[in-house]
């Protein structure tokens, strides 16, 4: 079974336009739950430019499906907002500061020493760990030698060719997938999946345990409604 679990990232971005309380973070989150999202994901960056850091603390109280938070560990406010509230998840994304969203994943052979001793940090405090990576083999055997219990697939490659040819496309997420197997890491993939290109993933790698979807989940809701949009979602995940 592939989980799904839903970035309320966009949701805070709405809110956050008018300064209130409108769309509400926490009632997003849960309505997710209630439609049959598997769990919650947030990637709070240094600019709150979306989530907060006290939309951590809070969301932390309500959610009861996996939680999973996404961030730069290289910021010491990140690593102690994740021990402060102990998810289910973290996911370790190498952000640039000033980048618009996510565009790469960590070289985990170069940061070996860097991600090893994080790595060893949250989980001894109960936090699985998992490693956002593009799909390169040595990037998710490096990840193994490093600790993590996870990878995450930087799946923007895959969405950006899925149209105009879905099978080489996906080639190098099937072995990264086949590697991170052989290994013995869980498999998480995500960014721009989407309801054209996410049955084909699945399809392609049954063994995915979740995947993270925000962007565009959220902006299928404005036409198809938050609890079909996430029932959606779920059925494209069923082989
Ligand atoms: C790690 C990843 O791919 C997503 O978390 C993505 O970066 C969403 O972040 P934004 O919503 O800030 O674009
Ligand atoms: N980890 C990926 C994620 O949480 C959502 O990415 P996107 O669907 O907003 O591109």
């Amino acid at each position: 079974m592939t989980r799904l679990s839903v970035n309320i990232n966009k949701i805070a971005t709405l809110r956050n336009s008018r300064g209130g309380d409108n769309p509400n973070v926490l009632k997003v989150a849960l309505d997710c739950e209630r439609f049959g999202a598997q769990g919650i994901t947030v990637h709070p960056r240094p600019d709150e430019r979306h989530i907060r850091y006290q939309d951590v603390f809070d969301l932390k109280e309500v959610v009861t499906t996996e939680f999973n938070i996404e961030g730069n560990p290289s910021e010491k406010k990140f690593v102690e907002l994740v021990l402060a509230n102990k998810p289910d998840q973290v996911t370790l994304v190498p952000d640039a500061l000033h980048a618009i969203t996510s565009n790469a994943g960590w070289d985990t052979i170069g940061n070996r020493i860097e991600l090893t001793d994080l790595i060893a940090v949250f989980k001894s405090a109960g936090i699985r760990v998992s490693v956002f990576v593009d799909p390169d083999p040595r990037m998710v055997e490096g990840a193994k030698i490093c600790g993590a219990d996870r990878v995450e697939l930087y799946t923007e490659p895959y969405a950006a060719g899925y149209f105009e040819n879905r099978q080489k496309a996906v080639l190098p997420f099937i072995h990264a997938a086949d590697k991170a197997k052989e290994v013995g890491l869980g498999l998480n993939a995500g960014h721009d999946l989407s309801l054209d290109n996410l049955h084909f993933l699945k399809q392609s790698i049954p063994w995915l345990d979740e995947v993270s979807i925000g962007h565009a989940l959220i902006s299928d809701a404005l036409y198809l409604g938050l609890e079909n949009t996430v029932q959606m979602y779920l059925r494209e995940l069923e082989l």
